[in-house]
């Protein structure tokens, strides 16, 4: 079935999906923003929702920031947000370890990522070494001679790292070949990043190193897995026929909504282009709707 084209304008388009739906989640980077840079109308959009009492999610894959530290990037923006409406992928790792995985107190994680990840691990109790130290953020060359395996590390969690290097990729491998049973968990895949000024490469293209040196790949517990979707429902009470979840990349966000059995919204801000959904090249994750942009649906209060 093709998605429904909201055209730009159309009052009672974008009204009736503001009737349909009570629960709006929002992927970030490439809905909301761009890099740094607010996309036109996200914030006064969300101003209306609340006006109009709609329960109001963020679901982002961005691992590099905790959930305390995205409400001080929102606050930044001007935009309405509490701690416990945000939910990102270093938060989803952080609780799939101590409650799913259950990992023992005397276990630990190898973190190859920033500080998100260890702010959301320290907050869930979980111990860990790697991510910002200095000992692993350096450029000179690894020697593995000199390397001291850590045996109680049981997981190498890797996520969005702007400093990725040589050292963090070999000290992951080895914990993932030589710790028996340690599991290799990424926060999330997204290929690439939706920065201010372009693309860049995101998050699974940091944890491409160690899938292809490995032969296998990460569980990952980022968007589209269903992991972020089960912290959404800890926290929220939502009846999935009446959400939709607004976001910018079909292999994430849209099946993400799908796998969730709510609506979804695509808009074209962010990484996915239209010819991407429609014509001969069209995905085969298709959309129900699909808008320019979120800051169209301001018509629907006019
Ligand atoms: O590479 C990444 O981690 C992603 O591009 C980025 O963080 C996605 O964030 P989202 O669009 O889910 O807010």
């Amino acid at each position: 079935m093709p998605p429904t084209f909201l055209e730009k304008g159309a009052r009672d388009q974008y009204q009736a999906l503001l009737e349909k739906y009570d629960t709006w989640l929002f992927d970030c980077d490439g809905v909301l923003w761009n890099g740094d840079r607010p996309v036109d109308g996200a914030k006064e959009v969300l101003e209306m929702l609340r006006r109009k009492n709609k329960l109001i999610v963020f679901v982002t894959n961005n691992a590099t920031k905790s959930r305390k530290n995205y409400k001080k990037k929102f606050d930044k923006l001007g935009i309405d947000a509490a701690v416990d409406e945000i939910f990102g992928s270093a938060y989803a790792a952080a609780v799939y370890i101590s409650s799913v995985m259950k990992l023992p107190k005397d276990k630990k994680v190898y973190v190859i990522g920033m500080s998100g990840i260890e702010e959301e691990l320290r907050e869930e109790g979980i111990a860990f070494i790697g991510g910002t130290d200095p000992a692993d953020n350096t450029l000179e060359p690894f020697s593995l001679a000199d390397f001291t395996l850590d045996p109680s590390v049981a997981v190498v969690l890797c996520g969005l790292d702007t400093s990725i290097n040589y050292t963090k990729l070999s000290k992951g491998f080895q914990y993932l070949t030589r710790n028996e049973g340690c599991v290799f968990l990424a926060t999330n895949e997204d290929s690439t990043y939706p920065d201010s000024s372009g693309l860049l490469p995101g998050a699974g293209s940091v944890s491409a190193p160690l899938r292809f040196a490995l032969g296998r790949d990460p569980l990952s517990t980022g968007k589209p897995s269903k992991t972020m979707l089960d912290c959404v429902r800890a926290k929220h009470d939502f009846d999935p026929t009446r959400t939709i979840m607004v976001g910018d990349r079909l292999n994430t966000d849209i099946l993400f909504g799908q796998e969730g059995g709510v609506s979804t919204l695509l808009v074209l801000t962010g990484i996915t282009k239209l010819a991407e959904v429609t014509g001969p090249n069209a995905s085969d994750i298709v959309p129900e709707y699909v808008s320019e942009s979120v800051g169209d649906l301001a018509v629907a209060e006019g």
